[in-house]
């Protein structure tokens, strides 16, 4: 079992403040992805569970010590970063058995084989284990180090960006491995990237990081569908959701304090009129973009430009004139928060 838990940690380099009083509980078993923009503070915080910073203020404890002192190799963790970190004149196998091969574990020869076999296979590079670790592709190698991290059962695995210096199918087949990976044995992994699908398929919770603050954590689908505020609303959804002023609906019920309504583009939905203006505000189509299973339709309402998905075989053209309805709209006041409808 691992329980880490992170209380009001801060930093800062100078008079940059990179986190600033965040705080979370990892519980066994999670995958928590970090997500924010360059600069959010992502790092901060993985480096700060690691132990290679120093908070300035708070308190880590991993399974009830408090480790916020401690150095790295006093903590049960283990990291990957996004570039391959494996030892280079060493084989597939002898890279995977190092972790194990400390003098404090003491650890027979034989379950030290064991184990490998065992994460190589689940890593699917059992075939690979006598090659140096100098033979293997991009991927193999990120896998290696994957399995390096998760060979000796750490309370937390930590995960740099690990799959952002490979190419897009390779990271998409990693990402499904993973995740496949991280379910099979149970491991307890902080991991962070700015990809939201990454974020979305990975994660049990996501962190939203900005400008050092953690904005908001919460499953996927709570994030998606239940955002705290408006910046947490842009962060997840491709293309992103349409933020438009209220003003643009006067007989759409809304709170009084809002001032921007959100609606993803599958919330935005709309129907070609003839002539006669049909309910709700009457938008123009200004785009097309043919993806094969849908097409993004770009729609100006007054000034505002609109993105909506709809089926391809719904008969569009660029200057027709649509009428525009709302389905779960989410409201913001001037400030950008969140307004309960
Ligand atoms: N060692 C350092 N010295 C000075 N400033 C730093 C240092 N490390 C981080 N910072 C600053 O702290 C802030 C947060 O940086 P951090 O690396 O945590 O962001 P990030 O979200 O991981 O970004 P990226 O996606 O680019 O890795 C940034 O403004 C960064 O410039």
């Amino acid at each position: 079992m691992s329980e880490i838990v992170v209380q009001h940690l801060t930093k800062r380099f100078g008079s940059v403040t990179a986190l600033q009083d965040a705080s979370l509980t990892i519980g066994d078993g999670e995958f928590i992805v970090l997500l924010g923009p360059t600069g959010a503070g992502k790092t901060t915080m993985l480096r700060l569970v690691a132990g290679l910073d120093r908070p300035d203020e708070g308190r880590i404890l991993i399974n009830g010590a408090d480790v916020t002192r401690a150095p790295p190799a006093a903590r049960d963790i283990t990291f990957v970063f996004q570039q391959y970190s494996l030892y280079p004149h060493l084989t597939v196998y002898e890279n995977l058995a190092f972790p194990l091969r400390s003098p404090v574990r003491k650890m027979p020869e034989a379950e030290i084989r064991r184990v490998v076999q065992n994460v190589a296979e689940l890593l699917r590079i059992a075939d690979k284990l006598q090659n140096r670790a100098t033979q293997l592709s991009g991927g193999q190698m990120q896998r290696v180090a994957i399995g390096r991290a998760l060979v000796r059962r750490p309370a937390i695995a930590l995960m740099d960006e690990p799959l952002s210096s490979l190419d897009a199918k390779l990271r998409a087949d990693l990402r499904i491995e993973l995740k496949r990976i991280q379910q099979d044995l149970g491991e307890t992994l902080l991991y962070v990237t700015h990809d939201q699908t990454e974020a979305m398929t990975l994660a049990t919770r996501i962190g939203v990081l900005r400008d050092g603050h953690l904005v908001q954590v919460g499953t996927p689908r709570e994030i998606y569908e239940n955002p705290a505020d408006v910046y947490v609303a842009g962060r997840l959804g491709h293309p992103p959701i349409n933020l438009l002023p209220r003003r643009l609906f006067p007989d759409f019920p809304a709170p009084g304090a809002a001032a921007t309504v959100g609606v993803r583009t599958e919330h935005l939905q709309i129907a070609k009129v003839n002539g006669h203006k049909g309910a709700g505000p009457a938008g123009r189509v200004t785009w097309i973009e043919h993806l094969g299973d849908q097409n993004n339709i770009h729609v100006a309402i007054e000034d505002q430009e609109t993105v909506s998905l709809v089926d391809p075989d719904t008969p569009l053209a660029v200057g027709d004139l649509v009428s525009v309805s709302l389905h779960r709209p989410l409201f913001f006041d001037r400030a950008g928060a969140r307004v309960q409808a």
